[in-house]
């Protein structure tokens, strides 16, 4: 067994620029120093940042309203390279190296790409070469972007089996509503399990620059809970915190790992792969899969939507279209049809080892 600690930092555009969007420089030294520290005491961090529009627009001084995406793409490719000599310069005053991983959707829905990030990773920080990663804003676009960085953080932490996942932002945590709205709002320290009663505290993010504000911190504590990590969501304000939370002590809002993990696998199934058709089942397979933890097969499939080989990853669809759970299909699309035409009805579809539910999650694997 691998003798290591990795946590991944996550620090959002409000953290990291000032009221012009230029980088906050002392803000920026500070969470070098914090990381520095605690690469000293063994931990393997990996930066997941983000600011790269924000210091763009900053520095070419753009406004941001009425931005195209391609005008936005522009000023990413501006910002990123920004962030990156500035980090570059701060990191190299703690004696660390800094590698850059620009990822898009399709990256990590790609199973062997997703392999090929992860063994890179694996090297940066078995050489104790620290890892910062973004979204690749100059290329991503609608369905190959995965829009905010929180999410992005927490797939990065399941990607290289990591314990920990720190969200920094611009307030101290998860308050019972959005504090913007409600003034009487209180700061929850501790969050056991995300169900809708916690999703529906969340609203929309309170500056501009920032993306998804608290609903996508939920939605990343809820990947990283199912991959069996605890996210803490604290203020980036003072980035010493980092060692504070490292050290184990309550701050911001912490979010416990799920009783039920998800094996890597399936972990990927869930949350990185993107499907390629759609299987629409019927009210005994629903039943089927999501209570009686079984395979999918033949009989229970009404309908098959797509064109897919052998091995796609499909999203499973009941009655109303309501998506249940995706899983890898051992039949290709055009396979598909024939049979559930015909009588051999009780052909696997879907293997339990190969479908994870997405809605289900308390009572399906
Ligand atoms: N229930 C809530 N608790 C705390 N913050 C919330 C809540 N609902 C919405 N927010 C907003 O989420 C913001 C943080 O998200 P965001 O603006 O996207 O920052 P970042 O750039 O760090 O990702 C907060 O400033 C706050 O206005
Ligand atoms: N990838 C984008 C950031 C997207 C994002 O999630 O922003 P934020 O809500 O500030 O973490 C960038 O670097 O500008």
């Amino acid at each position: 067994m691998e003798n290591y600690k990795r946590m991944v930092i996550k620090i959002g555009s409000s953290s990291l620029t000032d009221r012009q969007g230029l980088l906050d420089e002392s803000r920026m030294s500070a969470l070098t120093k914090a990381i520095a520290k605690l690469v000293q005491e063994g931990w393997q961090p990996i930066l997941v940042s983000s600011g790269a529009v924000a210091a763009g627009l900053g520095h070419l001084g753009w406004s941001r309203a009425h931005l195209t995406m391609p005008e936005r793409q522009a000023a990413a490719s501006v910002g990123q390279g920004l962030l990156m000599e500035k980090y570059n310069e701060l990191f190299s005053k703690q004696h660390l190296h800094v590698g850059q991983i620009l990822l898009t959707k399709e990256d990590l829905a790609d199973r062997k790409r997703y392999l090929n990030a992860r063994n890179t990773l694996n090297v940066l920080l078995d050489r104790e070469i620290l890892p910062i990663v973004n979204e690749n804003d100059t290329v991503a676009f609608a369905e190959i972007r995965f829009g905010d960085n929180d999410t992005l953080s927490a797939l990065v932490a399941g990607l290289v089996d990591a314990e920990l996942l720190i969200i920094l932002t611009d307030i101290d945590g998860l308050y019972s509503g959005d504090p913007r709205k409600d003034p009487t709002a209180e700061l929850i320290p501790v969050v056991q399990q995300i169900d809708e009663s916690i999703l529906q505290t969340a609203g929309g993010s309170g500056s501009p620059v920032g993306t998804g504000g608290m609903r996508t911190k939920l939605a990343a504590a809820r990947i990283a809970a199912r991959s069996g990590l605890r996210t803490v969501v604290a203020s980036g304000q003072d980035p010493s915190i980092i060692q504070t939370i490292a050290a184990g002590e309550q701050v911001g809002t912490s979010f416990e790992p799920s009783a039920k993990v998800l094996k890597s696998r399936k972990q990927w199934i869930a949350f990185n792969s993107i499907a390629r058709g759609t299987l629409l089942i019927d009210q005994g397979a629903v039943q089927a899969i999501t209570t009686d933890n079984k395979s999918l097969l033949a009989v229970g499939v009404k309908q098959v939507k797509g064109n897919f080989p052998t091995g796609s990853v499909v999203s499973v669809v009941d009655e109303k279209g309501t998506e249940l759970a995706k899983g890898i299909t051992s039949l290709s699309a055009a396979d598909l049809r024939l049979i559930i035409d015909k009588p051999r009805r009780g052909l696997e579809v879907i293997n339990r080892d190969w479908l994870v539910c997405e809605r289900s999650w308390l009572t399906c694997q």
